[in-house]
């Protein structure tokens, strides 16, 4: 199939089961998005390439107005010149982008005065015709103004002819404390039906297929346990480091960056219950529930690593953690980190989660691996290898299980293979919707199955604030490994003293036509 008929394909798909955008064609609703933080690099990187990418697929309603507003004194052609390198525009949609920036508007403003969200509002009140207006409020700004940009908005940007829908990106805090009070602050201004928080890695294909795999086929679930599996690997692998991030990266960590969100979200999927059904509430109250059961994280169930330049490697490889100028000298903030979380339930207890990601590593990778125990009584002298089974997450989505099988021809010996479902050959051509896409997709339709709930976020710092304090307080010092590497010999250490078992026999043969 060619590309363009698969993407066009998806797309149509996706039109299908929107009906929610078919009623609001027909009412001829007005949208007004908003993007707070326009200036900034989020807003170009992500949210202006998603915003046009939904539009050029007539994915979001036809009479959606953008208004970017920042403290910069910009215009709407200095938000497409910077915007314009992360577009994804083909020789034919030239006259499309045009029309799209047409529907682009641009107010400059502060995040604390009252009298520059007047100015929004009045701008906003321009472009909104009809009986219905609802407004969308993408918070791409720094943790500092969190607060006084929601303030204003809740005093003087909110729709007065439709609903008003709140988008935040994470950090939502930096510990129990702090994202408490950024909870009960939101709560006092917002419903919680009003609130969109974004993990981005929930609006990724495979993390959103886990709940498939799990509840739409009949030969996981059975053993699906403690009786079962013997552990659960969740990694997420970067091949680069801070690159000049190194300012904002150090005052969070690795933990924070990802773990405490990406990962524990993608754990949550794969540990909880089957919901009562696919409404955004009874998978939120699932997910919750397993959070509940999870103890805080100890120090003897943590690795810390921090990266060293290798002195053989190549461009930023060469350099360390501690040699980006924008890192504080002798840092020890945690490029590196694996954990090992418990499930205290039925289903799970005594069963190791491994939680682990870094940065500067040898590959980039985000997967879950379910591996499961040895086979009792084996009749193959040992020769049995256990059972995995992979959600490979990104680059190259796959769900792979990795079995024994008799070596084909006249022996009788077995050996390791895989059951194999490549999305590159088994979806010939089939263009993958960004996280971003679908997330921003899924505020304009009011499904919040895929955003966080503020009680599930007090669960996740509830399991890693002791930890984060402790390592702060005690300053407790990364073990280094070097820049390209796997990361520290320590992690793996860890996770094979809690039973995880690594062969290093297995061979994959990537299809030729991959
Ligand atoms: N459809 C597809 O795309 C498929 C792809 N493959 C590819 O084949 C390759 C091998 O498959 P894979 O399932 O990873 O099997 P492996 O047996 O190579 O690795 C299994 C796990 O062990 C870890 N590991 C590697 N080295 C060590 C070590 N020295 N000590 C402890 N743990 C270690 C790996 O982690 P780490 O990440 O740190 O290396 C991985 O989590 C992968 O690149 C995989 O993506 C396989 C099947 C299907
Ligand atoms: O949230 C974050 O995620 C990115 C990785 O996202 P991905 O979609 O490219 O896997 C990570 O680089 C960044 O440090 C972190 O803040």
């Amino acid at each position: 199939m060619a590309e363009n008929e698969a993407l066009e394909r998806s797309i149509a798909l996706l039109k299908e089961s929107l009906q929610y955008l078919e009623e609001t064609y027909e009412k001829g609703d007005t949208h007004i998005f908003v993007v707070l933080g326009a200036s900034g690099d989020l807003a170009k990187k992500k949210i202006y390439p998603t915003l046009w990418s939904l539009y050029r697929d007539g994915l979001i309603p036809k009479k959606t107005i953008f208004v970017g507003y920042a403290r910069s004194k910009l215009t709407v052609h200095d938000i497409r010149n910077k915007s314009e390198p992360y577009l994804k525009v083909r020789d034919e949609e030239k006259e499309k982008v045009n029309a799209f920036f047409k529907m682009n508007h641009y107010v400059s403003g502060s995040y604390d005065m009252p009298e520059d969200f007047l100015q929004l509002n009045q701008e906003i009140c321009k472009y909104e015709m009809g009986s219905h207006c609802n407004r969308l409020f993408y918070l791409a700004l720094p943790p500092n103004v969190f607060e006084s940009s929601t303030t204003n908005i809740r005093n003087h940007c909110m729709a007065s002819k439709g609903w008003t829908r709140i988008i935040i990106e994470k950090p939502f805090g930096r510990d129990s404390e702090s994202s408490t009070q950024l909870s009960n602050h939101l709560n006092a201004l917002f419903k919680e039906e009003e609130l969109y928080r974004i993990d981005h890695y929930l609006g990724k294909e495979m993390v959103q297929n886990l709940m498939a795999l799990r509840f739409g086929n009949r030969i996981f679930g059975p053993t699906w346990n403690r009786e079962h599996i013997s552990c659960v690997m969740v990694s997420f692998k970067e091949p680069f480091g801070t690159q000049g991030r190194g300012g904002y990266f150090d005052s969070f960590g690795i933990v924070r960056d990802v773990m405490q969100n990406h990962m524990l979200q993608m754990l949550s999927l794969v540990a909880m219950e089957k919901p009562v059904s696919t409404g955004a509430e009874d998978i939120r109250d699932e997910k919750v529930k397993v959070l509940r059961c999870m103890p805080e994280v100890k120090l003897e169930d943590v690795v810390l690593g921090q990266y060293i330049g290798n002195p053989s490697g190549e461009g930023e490889a060469k350099e360390g953690y501690l040699d980006d100028p924008s890192v504080p000298k002798g840092s020890t903030t945690a490029t590196y980190a694996m954990v090992t979380c418990y499930v205290n339930n039925e289903r799970w207890e005594g069963v190791p989660f491994f939680l682990r990601c870094g940065k500067a590593l040898n590959e980039r990778k985000a997967e879950v691996r379910i591996q499961y125990r040895d086979v009792p009584g084996d009749i193959f002298h040992g020769e049995s290898k256990r059972n995995e089974l992979v959600i490979r997450v990104q680059p190259g989505e796959a769900v792979y299980v990795k079995m024994m099988n008799k070596t084909p021809g006249m022996s009788f010996n077995i050996e390791e293979t895989e059951l194999d479902l490549t999305y590159g050959s088994r979806y010939k051509g089939l263009v993958m919707p960004d996280a971003y896409e679908r997330l921003i997709l899924d505020v304009f339709c009011g499904s919040q199955i895929h955003f966080v709930r503020s009680d599930e976020l007090a669960q996740a710092w509830r399991i890693f604030t002791p930890i984060l304090h402790k390592i702060e307080t005690e300053n407790v010092k990364p073990v280094t490994y070097t820049y390209g590497t796997r990361g520290p010999k320590e992690a793996d250490e860890l996770c094979q003293n809690k039973g995880f078992k690594f062969y290093g026999t297995y061979k994959w043969v990537k299809p030729a036509s991959l």
